[in-house]
This record gives C-alpha cells, sequence and structure tokens, in this order.
C-alpha cells in the first residue's frame, strides 16, 4: 500500500515506517514540522503527530481524497468535530491505543466493572519521560469503559513504552488489572491492521474494537468457505 505519514520524525513515525516496510509498503507522502515529502499520491495518511499536526493530517486527506489514521492523543473537542466533519464522508479510525492486548483489557473491566462497583478504584499510568500529555489517552479510554469517577496518577520515567494498572481494593484486598507494551512495535502492530481495514471502507467513523472484529469477521468468513471446500 502507499501511505502518508503525519509526525514522520516521530519515535512512532520512525517505528510505522520501519514496520511497513517489512511488507513492501511504501511511505510516499512524509510531514513533519518543516518538512514535507511527496513522492506519490497515498491511499491513506496515518497521523502520530499532535492535535495541531492532526488538523493538517484532516487537510492532506480531504487533498488525496483518502482515509485517515489517527493515533495522536490529547485530542480536543475541536479535533473529534473535525474528525466527525471527515468521516462523513472519508474514512477514519482513532484510537488511543492500537495494541491488541489494551483491546483485551478493555473487554474484561467492561465485563467485570459491576462486580467492582462496591470497590474503591484507582489508575496508575507510566510512561517515557519525553511524553507530552498526561493522564495518557488510554488512561482516559479506560475511565470511560469503567464508567466511574477515579483519580489517575501519571509517571513519567524513563524509555518506558506505556504500561497502565486499574486498580480495585476493598478493606481486605486488591485486584489489579494492568498491560504494559514491551516495544512500540505492539502499536505498529494494530495500526497496519487497522490500514488494511481502512482500505475497505468509504466513509464512516470507526475505532480499534471495529478493525479487530472486522479482521474477526474475515477470519470467520475464511473458516467458514474452508469448510465448504
Ligand atoms: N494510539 C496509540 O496506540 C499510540 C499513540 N501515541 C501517541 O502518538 C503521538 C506521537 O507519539 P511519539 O511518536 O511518541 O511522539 P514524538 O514527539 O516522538 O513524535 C511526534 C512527531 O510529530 C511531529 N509534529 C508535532 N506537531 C506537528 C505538526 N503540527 N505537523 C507535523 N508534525 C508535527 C513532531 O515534530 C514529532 O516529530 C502522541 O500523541 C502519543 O501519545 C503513541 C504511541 C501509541
Ligand atoms: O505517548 C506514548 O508513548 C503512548 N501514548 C498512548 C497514550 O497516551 O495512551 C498510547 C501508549 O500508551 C503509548
Amino acid at each position: 500500500m502507499k501511505y502518508g505519514i503525519v509526525g514522520s520524525k516521530g519515535k512512532m513515525g520512525r517505528e510505522i515506517m520501519e514496520y511497513f516496510s517489512s511488507f513492501g509498503d511504501e511511505c510516499v507522502v512524509e510531514k513533519d514540522v518543516d518538512h514535507f515529502v511527496e513522492r506519490d499520491v497515498p491511499q491513506l495518511i496515518i497521523d502520530f503527530s499532535s492535535p495541531q499536526g492532526l488538523k493538517e493530517s484532516v487537510e492532506l486527506c480531504r487533498k488525496y481524497n483518502c482515509g485517515l489514521i489517527v493515533g495522536t492523543t490529547g485530542l480536543t473537542d475541536e479535533s473529534f468535530r473535525l474528525l466527525g466533519e471527515l468521516s462523513k464522508t472519508l474514512p477514519v479510525v482513532q484510537s488511543y491505543n492500537f495494541s491488541s492486548g489494551m483491546s483485551i483489557m478493555k473487554e474484561i473491566l467492561k465485563a467485570f466493572r459491576e462486580q467492582f462497583k462496591d470497590w474503591d478504584c484507582a489508575m496508575i499510568e507510566i510512561h517515557h519521560s519525553q511524553k507530552k500529555d498526561a493522564p495518557s489517552g488510554t488512561a482516559k479510554m479506560l475511565k470511560e469503559v469503567i464508567q466511574r469517577d477515579l483519580s489517575i496518577s501519571s509517571i513519567r520515567v524513563g524509555g518506558i513504552f506505556g504500561e497502565h494498572t486499574v486498580i480495585f481494593s476493598n478493606a481486605g484486598e486488591v485486584v489489579e488489572i494492568s498491560h504494559r507494551a514491551l516495544s512500540r512495535r505492539a502499536f505498529s502492530i494494530g495500526v497496519r491492521r487497522a490500514a488494511l481495514f481502512l482500505l475497505t471502507k468509504e466513509k464512516g467513523f470507526f475505532t480499534y474494537e471495529d478493525v479487530l472484529k472486522g479482521v474477526d469477521k474475515a477470519a470467520e468468513e475464511l473458516r467458514g468457505i474452508s469448510e465448504l471446500l
């Protein structure tokens, strides 16, 4: 596939280019602050930059008439308004965490949040010291899943790729549900899945869970076909 990337000089931008190139995918548009390279027309734009960068990504999608994948965190109401507007005519996948394990953690929390309703609950998220936003996008997303008011502690230290722990406790017990990314590859794998999904869509706003459901559905269909053969 031919794709463009906004935030191309950043940690995720470089990781995505390295991972995608192992499949022969071609990065034909690179955009960063004071940097713009255009080699061809992309089939999609991938944004791992900043809320300001996202505005520029939306403009690029209109220019090339292509879909958008957004991994950038710290988005504002205005960012979501822009994405909603774009998704009326082009496909958009947005997630604050493209790792598969985090999707499973969300499912676990959804399934058990009711059982913990009388327990105290708090969250700790730990990231590398260069991370600009706090709390992390994932922590905000998990809070929405848990559906209650809770405190989030953010720690910025060293080179940690991303750790999120939800703590439930009563007077006598503690239950911790935790996810840790072991490298940025955990995210770029999900971004490529999202890219393949996006290329099958004409328009609409999708989450990473929609992507995974789509991948599961395709696998089921394939199994169905192989059973018929
Ligand atoms: N959704 C997910 O799974 C993940 C999301 N992230 C998020 O992705 C974003 C980027 O993360 P990193 O690569 O670690 O940060 P980074 O700081 O290493 O890279 C960001 C890049 O975007 C560029 N940039 C900023 N504003 C721009 C603009 N207006 N136009 C063009 N380029 C611009 C910066 O110059 C920089 O090169 C953050 O918001 C982070 O939280 C990071 C990892 C996973
Ligand atoms: O900035 C990062 O590195 C990460 N950001 C995302 C977030 O804010 O949730 C996802 C992941 O934890 C890594």
